[in-house]
């Protein structure tokens, strides 16, 4: 089913359009704007397939429109609808991202010829990128430091055993990567892991969005629902920024690590699960413990094994080998060849001061591929990593 938005201030071209459409594919969903101002506010609201926009209008132009959704809808395809002596802006809509444009009056095969063409077009790149971003998702540990050799060793010996793991590290160290390897080493890898980032969730859903809930237990409890834990049975479950998780959700957890059982929120029946729990924070539990905010005894079922992922500042080694690594990654999402960074570069980023942040590091190093050279230098650095 595509949504269409036909922008044009003619109304009688307008209808024109939509009827046209309408009596192409029952399947479309049409909407319609008469006004480039108008149609932008539907494109910020909605998540349309296609576009059809006029380029003369009053208020906002088409190419201004096709400007400013591009940042933020990029997956929407245009197609726009040019008159006479326009064709040169037309061609320069092409160029800012149109997928195509027809002339007016518009021919009637061409016309739906090139929304069909655009549509399935938009179809295949919207297919190609989750695909994309399936195979690309890869866990795989980057660095053979001191400290993240020993990682990859523990990691090794405790992910075959159903032990528990607390994760810590400062923000964007690989804390997620070390929980989904404990998950693919184990022989729970058949099985899901699922992840619950306790921080994003509000304190009175946590406990339903962990164990589940029955119908009515709450207002907008409307029909059982199951939790994580249930989801992640046989498998693991990955609970992130778990400093951040309230001590009545807390009280839970504790309950259904000690018990392997869980009940849904609004009910008194057990349910049995057999989970791994793996847990993450950047948080210093231990000063959480004393100023009353997390729980001691939850602590030592979580922390049985205790796996504290080192900051980048604290293994600069491993540099080298994670600008290579990103370097291909970036290029093989832009499609694009790779860069090589000379050695001098290298050896700048290496010095910089991380502050443990690898989602830092890749970003500086995906800059730097934009806008440097071919072989990237150290004068690239200089002047655009942001760093000094
Ligand atoms: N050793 C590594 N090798 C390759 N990539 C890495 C490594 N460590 C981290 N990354 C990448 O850096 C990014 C941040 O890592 P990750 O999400 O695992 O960090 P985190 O510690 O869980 O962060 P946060 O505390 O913010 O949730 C991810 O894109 C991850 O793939």
């Amino acid at each position: 089913m595509s949504k269409i938005l036909v922008i044009e201030d003619e109304a009688a071209i307008r209808r024109v359009l939509l009827k046209i459409l309408s009596e192409e594919n029952d399947t479309y969903q049409l909407d319609e704007a008469g006004d480039g101002a108008e149609g932008l506010e539907k494109i910020k609201d909605n998540d349309y397939d296609l576009v059809l926009c006029d380029i003369k209008m009053p208020k906002k132009d088409g190419v201004e429109v096709l400007e400013e959704a591009k940042k933020i809808k990029p997956e929407t395809a245009f197609v726009m609808i040019s008159g006479h002596g326009d064709i040169d802006t037309a061609v320069n809509a092409m160029r800012l991202g149109a997928f195509d444009f027809i002339s007016k009056p518009p021919d009637l095969n061409r016309l739906l010829n090139t929304v069909r063409i655009a549509l399935d077009t938009k179809t295949l790149v919207t297919e190609n990128k989750r695909l994309r971003k399936k195979v690309s998702k890869n866990y795989q540990i980057i660095g053979d430091s001191e400290g993240i050799s020993k990682i990859k060793e523990i990691i090794e010996k405790v992910a075959p055993t159903d032990a528990r793991v607390l994760i810590t590290g400062s923000n964007g160290t690989g804390k997620e990567l070390v929980a989904h390897q404990l998950h693919e080493q184990s022989s729970r890898s058949k099985s899901p892991m699922i992840e619950v980032n306790c921080a994003a969730i509000p304190a009175e859903l946590i406990e339903s969005e962990l164990f589940g809930h029955v119908k009515g237990a709450f207002t907008s409890a409307v029909k059982d629902r199951a939790g994580k834990f249930e989801a992640a049975n046989n498998g693991t479950i990955f609970l992130d920024e778990i400093g951040d998780m309230s001590l009545a959700a807390q009280a839970k957890v504790l309950r259904a690590l000690q018990e392997n059982k869980i009940s849904r929120v609004g009910s008194d029946k057990d349910i049995k699960v057999n989970v791994r729990v793996v847990a993450a924070t950047n948080k210093n539990l231990r000063k959480e413990i004393e100023e009353g905010r997390f729980r001691e005894d939850l602590y030592h079922r979580l922390a049985v094994i205790l796996i504290e992922v080192p900051s980048l500042n604290d293994r600069r080694d491993d540099v080298p080998l994670l600008i290579n690594h990103f370097t291909k990654k970036i290029a093989e999402e832009q499609g694009a060849p790779v860069k090589v960074f000379s050695e001098e570069a290298v050896e700048l980023l290496k010095g910089f001061d991380w502050t443990g942040n690898i989602r830092e590091l890749r970003n500086v190093i995906e800059r730097l591929i934009i806008l440097g050279g071919n072989e990237i230098s150290a004068g690239d650095v200089e002047l655009f990593s942001g760093k000094s």
